[in-house]
């Protein structure tokens, strides 16, 4: 490992999910190692009970925190900075320690990341239920880092080779959408697509269609509104602005024609609009990544699984994805200096 490249904190996530599983699985991979150096926050026995689960045999090296180590030298330093034990956990059965641990990790990491001490964060899985069960008031990751930043304009985007989606909405319920979404969100949304593709993804005129909400981007007013009155004013002011920006595209076909090139981004105006086709395609590889925060936050697409955990099924592929693209993220950023 050579010592310039990227520092990247990878979290366990939910300790009673497939994150102890994924994680030594994804670092047996020698190819992560030509790109970053990773390091590991989380519980080092849970890891290795995940490790054993999946055949795989890790050397692992628990600190309290990151200063001082040596990392890359000998085996894989894992951060634990409360000496969190959470071994005894039983596969699938969140508790409300078993959220307060997954949380633990996360924020460990964003203390280093805000510090500087490491360069990008990369998250295994956490569970929505648990974190509520921990009595922490947000829906997932991506709430806790935009809090934990003081980061206002933020978006989650779902990133693989073929096809990246950004969404306008995120964790709300269905009826919520249209009430959510207003003209200076979707504007807000497609800049920081815009920003982020150049400076993270390293893409000089990215090209981004925006969705419509309705059947057919809404017929012309035959099935909704919104198109009229939030969607395309929105796009029409990104595009003054200098954005090469399209739509409102019928959702039915835009996923599909950006996958074939047409696009470098959806911008999808809710949750599964977007992550249903996502997930179609790139299921197994696909990152969600967090646009808008002052370091890199990469996460694997997928959930806690607990219908496997244990088990030793779980694919690491997408855990691989995520630490490979928070060191190339990283790695253009500080090419630019801008986040
Ligand atoms: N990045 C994160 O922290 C994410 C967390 N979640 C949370 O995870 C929990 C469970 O969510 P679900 O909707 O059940 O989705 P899920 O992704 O955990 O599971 C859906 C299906 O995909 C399978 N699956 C998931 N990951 C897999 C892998 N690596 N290899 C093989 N099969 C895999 C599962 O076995 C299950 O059949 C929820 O609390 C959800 O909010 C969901 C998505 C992302
Ligand atoms: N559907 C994506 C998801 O639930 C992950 O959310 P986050 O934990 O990255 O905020």
């Amino acid at each position: 490992m050579k010592p310039n490249l990227p520092l990247v904190a990878v979290t366990m996530g939910d300790p009673v999910g497939i994150g102890p599983e994924i994680i030594p699985k994804a670092l047996a991979d020698p190819r992560l190692f030509h790109c970053c150096r990773p390091v590991i926050y989380g519980d080092a026995a849970c890891l290795k009970a995940g490790a054993a689960s999946t055949g795989t045999s890790l050397a692992l090296t628990e600190r309290q925190s990151i200063d001082g180590a040596s990392i890359g030298s000998h085996g894989i330093v894992v951060v634990n900075p409360e000496k969190r034990k959470t071994s005894g956990f039983e596969w699938a059965s969140p508790t409300a320690a078993s959220g307060t641990a997954m949380a633990a990790y996360l924020n460990s990491a964003i203390d280093d990341a805000v510090a500087g001490r490491i360069s990008a964060i990369a998250t295994g899985p956490i569970n929505k239920r648990a974190l509520k069960m921990a009595g922490i008031p947000f829906s997932g990751h991506t709430e806790i880092l935009a809090q934990r930043t003081g980061t206002s304009d933020y978006a989650m985007m779902l990133a693989g080779a073929r096809l990246k989606v950004v969404l306008a909405t995120i964790h709300i319920p269905l009826e919520q959408v249209s009430r959510t979404l207003t003209t200076e969100g979707i504007t807000k949304v497609v800049a920081l697509t815009d920003h982020s593709l150049r400076t993270r993804f390293g893409l000089a005129a990215p090209r981004i269609a925006v969705a419509g909400l309705n059947p057919h981007a809404g017929e012309s007013g035959l099935f909704g509104n919104e198109e009229s009155a939030i969607i395309t004013p929105a796009i029409a002011l990104c595009a003054s602005r200098g954005i090469t920006v399209t739509g409102p595209h019928p959702p039915d076909t835009v996923f599909f024609n950006a996958s074939r090139g047409a696009y470098d981004a959806v911008v999808a105006m809710y949750h599964d609009q977007g992550l249903g086709p996502f997930k179609m395609i790139h299921f197994d590889d696909g990152v969600n990544t967090t646009l808008g925060l002052p370091f890199v936050r990469t996460s694997v697409d997928h959930g806690t699984a607990y219908d496997i955990a244990g088990t030793g099924k779980a694919s690491a592929d997408s855990m691989v994805a995520a630490i490979t693209m928070a060191a190339t993220q990283a790695r253009w950023l500080s090419r630019q200096g801008t986040p």
